[in-house]
Formats: structure tokens, sequence, C-alpha cells
């Protein structure tokens, strides 16, 4: 059964997300000054919500060891770091660089995991090298994994569909090139299954009323045809929700 963490107001569940990390974070590290906090984060709205739990949040943000934080991508797409698609280059913009200039000194920020730009544009051969290398980097297991969830269900770039099914049916690479993307752009790497059910916890936020249905459909149907509820699914006691109002709409208040 997973955790359902449920916020009428914005500020509330930005600051409680960033909380929540920051206990992975402290038990992670517990009693130990060489650990590292191994974290896979996603794409899209995630950012800005880091931004605002993490590094604008003057409770969370004096208690984050950001030098032991090791973070990696859940899915990234196959584009330069300058495009607006990278979601390593917003994560840089939106985070990053704020983190590491916060205040009136530079700050020693976390290291950070990005596919091999170089081999980007290279066509089938390189795409999959681009899979290979990043599984390589991999942790053997995530202190945390943080997960959207897309209108569609799909989570990290798993997506729902039988044209989909060599993603979510992987059981045996850590990552994978995900040639087809319905979502712009076409090429992505993704984290597999597997990945996230090794991950000692993971954690889904989703926000806005276009999430509603979708909402409705993971939590309440429990459509397994849907790549977040195969998530759920997996590893359901390990799994924490984070939800708005507007995208817990349609889910009754004692769910
Ligand atoms: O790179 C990606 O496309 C994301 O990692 C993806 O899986 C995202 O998490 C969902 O699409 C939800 O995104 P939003 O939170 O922006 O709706």
């Amino acid at each position: 059964m997973v955790k359902l963490q449920r916020f009428a107001e914005s500020n509330a569940l930005v600051h409680e997300f960033g909380k929540y990390i920051l206990e992975k974070q402290d038990s992670a590290l517990a009693g130990n000054s060489h650990a590292v906090f191994n974290i896979a984060i996603s794409g899209g709205s995630m950012n800005k919500v880091l931004y605002e739990g993490l590094v604008n949040d003057k409770d969370t943000f004096p208690h984050i060891k950001w030098p032991q934080w090791r973070i990696f991508f859940c899915d990234e797409r196959l584009v330069p770091f300058e495009d607006p698609l990278s979601n390593y280059g917003q994560f840089k913009k939106t985070v990053l660089d704020p983190l590491v200039h916060k205040g009136d000194q530079l700050n020693l920020g976390p290291t950070v995991y990005t596919i091999n730009q170089s081999l980007i544009g290279g066509g089938e051969t390189a795409n999959k090298k681009i899979a290979e290398e990043y599984a390589s980097l991999l942790p053997a297991s995530f202190d945390l994994v943080l997960l959207g969830c897309g209108d569609d269900g799909h989570t990290c770039s798993l997506f729902p569909g039988e044209e989909f099914n060599y993603l979510v049916e992987e059981m045996t690479r850590k990552v994978v090139w995900c040639y087809n993307s319905p979502k712009p752009p076409s090429n992505r790497i993704t984290i597999t299954l597997p990945v996230i059910a090794d991950a000692k916890n993971v954690c889904f936020l989703a926000r806005g009323s276009s999430k509603k249905d979708i909402m409705h459909d993971v939590l309440i149907i429990k459509n397994s045809e849907l790549p977040s509820v195969l998530v759920n699914e997996m590893i359901g006691t390990r799994v924490t929700w984070f939800l708005d109002d507007a995208a817990g709409a349609l889910i009754p208040q004692d769910c």
C-alpha cells in the first residue's frame, strides 16, 4: 500500500517535500561522514519544487549536505545540455546555479552525473552507448528516486502502450534508449523498472488539475497498464505520493 501525502496549499507541499528528502538524506548519511546520498531525479516540474523545497527553504537548506549528494537523472532527453529540453540543463539552471551562488560565497554543490554529451546526434549505436555508459555510472541502489507522473501515466521515460512495451519489459539492463517517445524529443534514455524496484525509497510528485484524471486511474482504478501503477505494485510500501488538492480532486479524502 502506497503512502499518500496531500496538501491544499502549494507552499506546504513544497516544504514537506523538502523535509521528506532531507529525512532520506539523513538516514543515508547517518553516523558516517564518508557516506553518500544517491538520489535520482526527474525532469519537468520537479526542478522548480526542488529549488523551492531545498535551496530556497530556510528550514531545510542549512541541513542539506550537498557535497555528499550524488545526483542522477531518472531519464534524460538526447539533446545538448543547452537545449531547453535537457533535464540536466534545466536542473543546472533552476537548482544548481542558484545553489552554488547562494549567499555571498560560492557553495560546494553535489556531484551530478550527466549523460555523455559528446555522443549526442550519433545515431542508433551512439544512443545505445549513451544508455550503456550511463548504466555503468549508477549506484548499486538508490537511497531515493523522485518521480513525476505524466497525464498518460508515464513515469521516467517509461510510457504506456504496446509500442513502448520494450521499455517496461526490460528486466536486465538498468538504462535503456527510448527511441520513440510520444513526448518530444523522441530520443531519450530512461532508467528501468528494476532500478526503481531496488531503490530504498521512491517518491512521486503530482500537482495541478491536469493530473486529476490520471491520479484517479493510478490510485483508485489501479490500471496496471500504466507504468506509474507498475511502480506502486512492485514496491508499494516504499512509495510515497505527494499530491496537491487539484491533482487529488477525484481521490476520496479517506483514501
Ligand atoms: O523527462 C521527463 O519527461 C520526465 O522525467 C517525466 O517523466 C516527467 O517526470 C513527467 O512527464 C511529469 O512531468 P511534470 O511533473 O512536468 O508533469
